[in-house]
């Protein structure tokens, strides 16, 4: 395996331009009825600020982490591990979330794993945001959304409730603050709210009186009097219900995709259709057939977006899984490709053919990362078995870490001549071989016996990466 460097806890993202993380917020220890008689200290009793004090410890070093997984620099298996369970505690310790709620938690997950990769459009930017438009660009207003895209008339109509802007619930929380919290506590929330102090300092002059139900209640986002009311609660059934049947009654089909790379069939779209499971309300297959025209044609060899992305390195659309048996590390698709989309390169030094296998004949490495391939009249060979390389010495890069499968394979080389501003260049695409869904390794076949021998015209020189003898038996998946 590649020696992993580790991730440098520099505090990246801990600056005012830096990335903002979800930072703990104090809340109080004991909901008096009084709204003016707040305790917050109990005998006995850790103090909220104590009990959170795991968050404040571990936060700088989990903003290094944060920092460099945004920058797509090498973490190790360890520290994502620590990440994880620093975003764990921010939920429990932070927001005050039951453990089993946290176990449990697939609502994101719903949202990243079969709502993002619908919207993810080919030559469309994504800047791997999380919540991306139909359209798949990074969506532009999340109030809007909310004021006006969540309709009103859902919060108004069947919830019997005002809508309720962002704006809202935070002066609802900052007042509250302002009431029940102690000064540090009260700094705690203006930070986490992203305030500056002066704004922050403004409205906790308001001094409104609210009791501290009404606190947990808008931490937690709920009325507790509306949902203990009887009637309250068959309305809120009712409407719920009535919400149900707009959700379900609504065309939705159009935000529905199906990924049609070549002219389709009546026949085939219906098995597509039929496939994601839909049973209602989707395009009927004879319209999807009528309305189909080609994609258009993408100049990959002068599309300014992956020479960045090749310049970068950034596929952030890509993740290394260690699967701890003989294959070692491999790369996974965390979100859906169509057949033909551009994966990422093989990213390594371009080199002449035999200069390739004097490396290889002289190298001790196990590993085979030695791309062999034709352009024209020239051999060419791309060597990725240096690492890190010289134009990125603090990253893994992703087409060296793909794994081999010659019945299995889902991505295939494709030979290219990318234009760049600087020169032409001789690339090595790795491209979708078929629609690739979320979470699939992705492999390729190295095409290869065993390494080049000198003089020797085979398969190999068409295209083939060389697997260390003795390893082919192992390359079958
Ligand atoms: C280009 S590297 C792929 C990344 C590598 N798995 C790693 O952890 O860095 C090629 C090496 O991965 C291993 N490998 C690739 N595909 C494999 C497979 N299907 N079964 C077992 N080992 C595989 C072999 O050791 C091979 O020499």
């Amino acid at each position: 395996m590649d020696g992993q460097s580790r991730a440098r806890g520099v505090g990246v993202g801990g600056g005012a331009d830096g990335p903002a993380m979800v930072e703990p917020v104090s809340a109080p220890v004991n909901a008096g009825e009084d709204c003016g008689t707040m305790t917050v200290c109990v005998e006995g009793q850790k103090t909220i600020s104590e009990c959170q004090r795991l968050l404040r410890n571990a936060k700088k070093d989990m903003l290094g982490i944060f920092g460099n997984l945004q920058e797509e620099k090498i973490v190790s298996a360890e520290e994502k591990t620590l990440f994880r369970y620093y975003c764990e505690a921010i939920l429990i310790l932070g927001h005050f979330q039951r453990p089993g709620a946290v176990e449990g938690m697939t609502f994101l997950d719903a949202h990243y794993l079969y709502v993002r990769p619908d919207c993810v459009r080919e030559n469309v930017d994504d800047d791997g945001k999380f919540f991306i438009s139909p359209k798949g660009r990074p969506i532009r207003s999340a109030s809007n959304d909310l004021s006006v895209f969540m309709p009103s008339k859902y919060f108004d109509s069947c919830y019997k409730i005002p809508s309720v802007t962002s704006q809202e619930i935070r002066r609802v929380v900052e007042t509250a603050a302002s009431t029940a919290f102690n000064e540090e506590q009260k700094a705690m929330v203006a930070h986490y709210m992203a305030h500056s102090t002066p704004v922050a300092n403004t409205h906790y002059r308001l001094r409104t009186a609210i009791c501290t139900t009404a606190v947990c209640a808008s931490l937690a986002g709920y009325s507790s009097d509306e949902e203990s009311a009887g009637s309250s609660k068959k309305r809120g059934r009712d409407s719920r219900q009535i919400l149900l049947r707009q959700v379900e009654g609504c065309t939705v089909w159009k935000t529905r995709r199906i990924p049609i790379v070549h002219p389709p069939t009546v026949d085939k779209v219906g098995k597509m259709v039929k496939k994601q499971g839909w049973t209602a309300n989707h395009p009927r297959p004879e319209d999807i057939v009528a309305k189909w025209r080609p994609p258009k044609k993408c100049h990959i060899e002068t599309d300014e977006k992956l020479m960045k992305r090749i310049r970068k390195q950034k596929w952030s659309w890509l993740a290394i899984k260690d699967y701890e048996d003989k294959r070692g590390q491999g790369v996974i698709a965390t979100r859906a490709f169509v057949k033909g989309a551009v994966i990422c390169d093989y990213h390594g030094e371009l080199v002449t053919a035999e200069e390739g296998r004097k490396i290889l004949e002289s190298s001790t490495d196990e590993m085979g990362y030695l791309y062999f391939f034709t352009s024209g009249s020239q051999q060419l060979c791309i060597n990725a078995q240096t690492h890190p390389c010289r134009c990125h010495p603090t990253m893994e890069t992703m087409g060296r870490k793909m794994n081999h499968s010659k019945n299995n394979l889902n991505v295939k080389p494709q030979h290219c001549k990318i234009k760049f501003p600087e020169g032409e260049k001789d690339t090595l695409l790795l491209v979708a071989a078929r629609d690739i869904a979320v979470d699939e390794e992705l492999r390729f076949d190295y095409g290869a016996q065993r390494t080049v021998r000198p003089g020797r015209q085979s398969r190999r020189e068409q295209g083939a990466l060389s697997l260390p003898v003795g390893r082919e038996g192992a390359a079958s998946t």
